[in-house]
């Protein structure tokens, strides 16, 4: 293995967190090394429609958003790996990284490695990602204006997606596989509000077994009452499902080295708001990886900016 130059500063992760981080510290003559992981571009790579970035409301793909960060972090003289981190040492200075292909040393670094939305593992669920299949209310809903659609799930994601949608959507089927929500009390009681005015019907204790559809997208789901003895499913008509069990975050090489609260890196409180710095002064996070409330493309890029500024504002102290 060749052993890279040191760098003052490197970034893991090459989603909206990772690229913004790298467009800063580039343009502070940091000469950032951006790691970009094995699903290079991000969670966006995954999407055909993106409507919410400012200043693109004509349709944009995802892979052309993420190409426009790459060639602007290029731009600017980042330099750019395609490598992915199997292991961190971040309790020695300088602080070591284990890559698949190389091994790295820095004084700072950016972690933006991003989450993974969970999905519910059905083969027709890979089949109509992006064609009906989505895990985010707030970037797809729009797309489902005046439509009946299924929402899956029982905690508080599940509902706020249900209650968002709820909005604009003409019905939803709200599918738990329980019983009872997990979910706050206050989310719930305002869920069955609008479950009494029929807009919301609730199939608890039941799972979808199957996503059926054409070359269009979805059409209808298959649900299972767990309840019911007889094996007969039910066939419910929609145009879109929003999968809505949770997220991983993407920070199992860092459990050892940094501070976490379910599987998500902590960060540090500030007098004027949250820092990006987690508890070991150098290392800092941005974008999903910290975030389970907003999960957004603009929200992870305006904290890789905060992580760059933070960053540069820790290395300055160093000289
Ligand atoms: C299908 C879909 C559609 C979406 N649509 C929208 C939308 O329309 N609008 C919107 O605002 N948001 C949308 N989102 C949410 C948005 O994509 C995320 O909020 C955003 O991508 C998070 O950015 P991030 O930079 O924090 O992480 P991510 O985009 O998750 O990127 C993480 C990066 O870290 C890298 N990485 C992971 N592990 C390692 C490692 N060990 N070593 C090195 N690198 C690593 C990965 O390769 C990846 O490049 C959508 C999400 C999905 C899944």
């Amino acid at each position: 293995m060749e052993l890279k130059n040191h760098k003052k500063i490197i970034i893991l992760g090459s989603g909206p967190a990772g690229y913004t981080a790298a467009i800063y510290s580039s343009r502070a003559n940091l000469n950032p090394l951006l790691i970009t992981g094995i699903n290079k571009g991000g969670q966006l790579m995954n999407t055909n429609e993106i409507e919410n970035w400012p200043g693109d409301f004509k349709k944009i793909t995802g892979p052309e958003l993420m190409n426009r960060m790459h060639e602007h972090s290029l731009k600017f003289k980042t330099e750019i790996v395609y490598d992915n981190i199997i292991s961190v040492e971040f309790k020695k200075k300088p602080f070591f990284l284990l890559g698949e292909y190389n091994k790295y040393t820095c004084d700072a670094v950016i972690i933006a490695t991003g989450a993974n939305p969970r999905y519910l593992g059905l083969s027709s669920e890979n089949k109509f990602k992006g064609k009906g299949i989505s895990t985010c209310a707030v970037c797809d809903g729009f797309f489902y204006k005046n439509k009946e659609i299924a929402v899956v799930g029982g905690g508080n994601t599940a509902i706020e997606e249900t209650l968002y949608l709820s909005n604009f959507v003409k019905k939803i089927y709200l599918i738990h596989r329980r019983n009872n929500f997990k979910a706050e009390k206050i989310l719930i009681d305002r869920l069955l509000k609008i479950v009494k005015t029929k807009k919301v019907i609730l199939h608890l204790n039941s799972t979808i077994e199957d996503i059926l559809g054409n070359n269009k997208g979805v059409t209808h789901l298959l649900i299972k009452n767990k309840n019911l003895k007889e094996k007969k499913k039910l066939k419910i008509a929609v145009s879109g499902l929003f999968v809505a069990i949770g997220y991983i975050p993407n920070t199992d090489i860092f459990t050892d080295q940094l501070k976490m609260k379910d599987g998500y890196i902590k960060i540090k409180k500030g007098t004027h708001g949250n820092y990006t710095q987690t508890n070991i002064p150098g290392v800092f996070a941005a974008g999903d990886v910290i975030d389970h409330v907003y999960r957004q493309a603009i929200t992870s890029s305006a904290s890789g900016c905060m992580a760059a500024l933070d960053s540069e504002r820790y290395l300055n102290s160093l000289s």
